[in-house]
């Protein structure tokens, strides 16, 4: 299995800022900034002098402004950006873009006698505005490939672009864990970064020869409008589930956003997965709310729960389906379906888990999309080989990560219910099929300032699917870690006396930090067991209350098995320890 270079420290938001710039930009005049604005249905009234020179640069926080720059201040849910237009300013901002709220903020403190753009949406405005700046007319390029859903669009992406490369393109990422334009490679802060930033980057990218990018699209992004000045060749989807409810409010409302992303005036083509996360509700339902033309992708056997689609809708015809899918290693092989014209499309992925050969399936239509539907043979003949090789034999960072055997040992981002589940039932099936019947030990924690609803949710999942179930901490952010916990605990501790009624015994404890709950998982674990340590995947820092702790799943795992080995071999030599 080829890894994925992983990616390097995490940089400070200035530094990463600068990361995603082109080398050069040519100054934007004000007056074409205005025309871009006023033909995108933002007319700007324009407060004080045009600048002395051109805008090379836009950024809506001012700890990222450098000199050039047009200053974006936004309303904000804990600000107004406009508050920080001074110390954008001093940092050599030329002009600032905001609304009338923030034109009022800057007249107050004095900052009023610099060029001021004030529109009616200034988030959409932003994008416009750093399309403009950054040079990005609608056919410059990359060709932009974006996945949205709730659980796999990182490991989608890092399937399609390793794909796009096996067909001797030049591909880019933007996602959760790195963001990269041909060989550059930067860590990841956001999922889908600043609209400001996608612009930056769309013209780095054409500086680093990228023809096609694929990008993460999260439902933030398009409630933010981070995407605004964007157009997509083909956008995919994979699955709707609970998350994120906090921003959202509700589940309408996340679909709602995801939509967004499948606008006529947003994507030319929508691939949607009609049966990923908990059945086939939100697939259709997405794939009627499209506007803009759409693919259908039914996961067949590699479908979550198999038979719902038929159960949902007998009349429905997916344009493309999974028909086969066999163990192959701890991937899987299988069989896509076109119906209009009975072609098969065989490929092999290398990721455990049945929910990556539906990740893998979507991957391969989108670059089908992306490059012309006549490229069908060329994907054919890259897929099509054994497993462990190819394009989609590529491990992600962090999700289904194998860290070690006896006892099985993975390291996965799950970090919301349906994930759980996922990550859960593909462990304990590649280890039926693989003929190990020990027990599933489990140690996760959630996150705070997040959706709270889900706690209870993965704690009562936990118990439903695992033997030993050890809560810990995930990243606080600014809540206090024990009632975090305590959630947690209360679904995991209710369900396990339901379990223990039922005559099903699980252990449930609580242990912090999170490393000691990983040794401890270790210790509990028998060689036949299987360990799966869910949440944080490939992160390598836990955020209490501003402080980061360092802290990676996979070194801890792999240490703690370590120590287990050489306790072991210690105690079979006597005691004595081999010099080697
Ligand atoms: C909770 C949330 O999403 N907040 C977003 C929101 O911030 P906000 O409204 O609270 O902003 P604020 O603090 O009131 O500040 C207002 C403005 O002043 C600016 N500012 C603030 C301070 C300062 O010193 N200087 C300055 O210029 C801020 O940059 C902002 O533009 O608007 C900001 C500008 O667009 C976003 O950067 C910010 O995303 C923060 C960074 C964030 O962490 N968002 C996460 C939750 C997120 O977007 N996650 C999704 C994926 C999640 C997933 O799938 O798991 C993602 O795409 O990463
Ligand atoms: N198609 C899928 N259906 C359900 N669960 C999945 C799927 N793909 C991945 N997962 C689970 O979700 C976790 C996150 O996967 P991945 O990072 O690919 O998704 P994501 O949408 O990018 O998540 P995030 O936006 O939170 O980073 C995986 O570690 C795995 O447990």
């Amino acid at each position: 299995m080829t890894q994925t270079p992983g990616p390097e420290a995490p940089l400070s938001p200035a530094e990463q800022d600068g990361a995603f710039r082109p080398a050069h930009v040519d100054p934007l005049p004000w007056d074409a900034l205005l025309s871009a604005l006023e033909t995108a249905g933002q007319p700007a009234r324009v407060h004080g002098e045009a600048p002395a020179a051109g805008l090379t640069g836009a950024a809506l926080d001012s700890r990222v402004v450098r000199p050039g720059d047009l200053y974006i201040a936004l309303p904000g849910a804990r600000a107004h950006g406009a508050a920080f237009a001074g110390a954008a300013l001093d940092a050599g901002a030329r002009a600032v873009l905001t609304d009338a709220a923030g034109v009022r903020l800057l007249a107050e403190a004095g900052r009023d006698a610099v060029p001021v753009l004030d529109v009616e949406s200034v988030r959409t405005a932003a994008g416009v505005a750093a399309a403009a700046v950054y040079g990005r007319g609608l056919d410059a390029g990359p060709r932009l490939v974006g996945v949205t859903g709730t659980n796999g669009k990182t490991t989608t992406s890092f399937l399609a672009a390793a794909l796009l490369e096996a067909l001797g393109h030049r591909s880019g990422i933007i996602g959760t864990i790195l963001t990269r334009a041909g060989e550059r490679t930067v860590p990841s802060t956001l999922t889908t970064p600043e609209s400001t930033q996608l612009h930056a980057l769309m013209a780095l990218m054409r500086e680093e020869g990228v023809d096609t990018t694929v990008m993460e699209v999260s439902s933030h992004a398009v409630s933010y409008r981070r995407i605004a000045g964007l157009r997509y060749a083909v956008a995919g989807f994979t699955n709707l589930t609970q998350d994120h409810l906090d921003l959202h409010g509700s589940m309408d409302e996340y679909f709602a956003a995801k939509a967004g992303l499948f606008d006529a005036d947003r994507t030319d083509r929508a691939v949607i997965t009609v049966d990923g996360g908990e059945g086939p509700r939100w697939g259709l339902a997405m794939a009627r709310a499209a506007q803009a033309p759409v693919t259908t992708l039914a996961l067949g056997p590699a479908a979550p729960v198999p038979g719902a689609l038929a159960e949902e809708d007998p009349d429905f015809r997916a344009d493309w389906a999974i028909t086969e899918l066999t163990p192959d290693g701890l991937g899987h092989r299988f069989t896509l379906h076109h119906a209009a014209s009975g072609r098969v499309l065989r490929a092999s992925v290398g990721l455990p888990g049945r929910f990556n050969a539906a990740n893998a399936a979507l991957a391969a239509l989108l670059v089908l999309h992306a490059v012309g539907e006549d490229q069908l043979d060329a994907l054919e003949a890259v897929l099509d080989v054994p497993a462990g090789e190819g394009p989609f034999a590529a491990a992600v960072p962090g999700r289904m990560e194998v860290v070690g055997r006896e006892p099985d040992a993975v390291v996965d981002f799950a970090h919301n219910p349906d994930g759980m589940v996922q990550a859960l039932t593909s462990l304990s099936d590649a280890r039926a099929a693989g003929g190990r019947t020990g027990r599933t030990l489990i140690v996760f924690g959630a996150t705070g300032d997040r959706d709270v609803t889900k706690r209870p949710l993965m704690g009562r999942i936990a118990v439903d699917h695992a033997d030993v179930v050890i809560v810990t901490d995930d990243t606080p952010h600014s809540e206090d870690p024990a009632p975090i916990r305590g959630d947690v605990l209360a679904g995991a501790r209710e369900q396990a006396s339901r379990a223990a009624a039922e005559g099903r015994t699980v252990l449930v404890e609580e242990v912090v930090p999170r490393a000691a709950a990983i040794r401890r998982a270790v210790e509990l674990a028998g060689d036949a067991d299987g360990i799966l340590v869910a949440g944080r995947g490939h992160e390598t820092e836990q955020d209490f209350d501003g402080v980061a702790v360092p802290l990676d799943d996979r070194v801890e795992l792999r240490s703690a098995l370590a120590k287990r080995a050489t306790g072991r071999s210690q105690a079979s030599s006597g005691g004595k320890v081999d010099p080697s």
